[in-house]
């Protein structure tokens, strides 16, 4: 199996970069995991506490748990992911099954950030797109699908996900393999990226085999 990581800022477009590859490759080839996931249950505190929690921090994510999820798809494993909320914050009590494919698509802000969840990925993609662009296009998801206000996201970016932008994500850019400008927008990039996924596929993992013998690292 090979994990092809996809960071960028929130809003650069990452989740329309993955699933689209993820779409191209079939979606019987790809394992599709967002890092969003992964976030720290928070059902302990008061919703008033939740609302001030810093989210774009790599300690909100719970990384020993994602890790161990690669490492077991790695292994020719089925994993279950936790199912996070963003309307409370919290980890509800579902959970969902994924079978291992020939290969993984990690799509978060943090995946190039955190070292340990970067030593996993085989290749690394950073989706970039004008900071404007992505506070416009989170403004409005926020609003639409994340059960926020105008106020609460604009507070929220200018007081965590800006500065943590800066400190962690943007910085993160130089691990990348390949960086995608324009984030969403750029159809060429991801054709370019699905063909090369498809190609490295074939030729090192036989296709949808998913067992240890095909990783990539180990073929390199
Ligand atoms: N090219 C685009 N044009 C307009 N809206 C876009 C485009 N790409 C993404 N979006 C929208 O912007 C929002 C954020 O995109 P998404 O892919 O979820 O980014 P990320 O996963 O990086 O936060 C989504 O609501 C998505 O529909
Ligand atoms: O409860 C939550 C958890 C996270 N967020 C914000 O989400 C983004 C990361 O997701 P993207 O899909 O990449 O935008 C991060 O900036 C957090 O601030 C949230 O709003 N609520």
């Amino acid at each position: 199996m090979i994990i092809i990581g996809i960071a960028g800022g929130s809003g650069a477009g990452k989740t329309t970069v993955a699933r689209t590859v993820a779409e191209r490759l079939g979606e019987e080839n790809v394992v599709y995991i967002s890092q969003d996931w992964y976030y720290k249950d928070r059902s302990h505190l008061s919703l008033e506490e939740r609302e001030k929690l810093n989210l774009d921090h790599p300690n909100a994510f719970d990384s020993k748990l994602l890790i161990a999820h690669l490492k077991q798809l790695r292994q020719g494993h089925p994993i279950e992911v936790p199912h996070y909320n963003f309307s409370t914050q919290s980890r509800t009590t579902k959970t969902m099954h994924l079978e291992p494919k020939s290969v993984a698509i990690l799509e978060g802000i943090l995946v190039l950030a955190i070292t340990e969840v970067r030593s996993l990925i085989d290749f690394k993609i950073f989706v970039d797109a004008e900071p404007d662009i992505r506070l416009i296009r989170r403004i409005e998801r926020d609003i639409r699908e994340r059960n926020s206000t105008y106020e609460k996201t604009v507070k929220r970016y200018l007081t965590t996900v800006k500065p943590m932008h800066d400190a962690f994500i943007e910085p993160s850019k130089i691990f990348a393999d390949i960086i995608v400008p324009r984030g969403g927008e750029n159809e060429i990039a991801t054709d370019m990226l699905a063909e090369f996924v498809e190609h490295y596929t074939v030729h090192h993992s036989g296709g949808t085999t998913t067992n240890n013998e095909n990783n990539l690292a180990e073929t390199q």
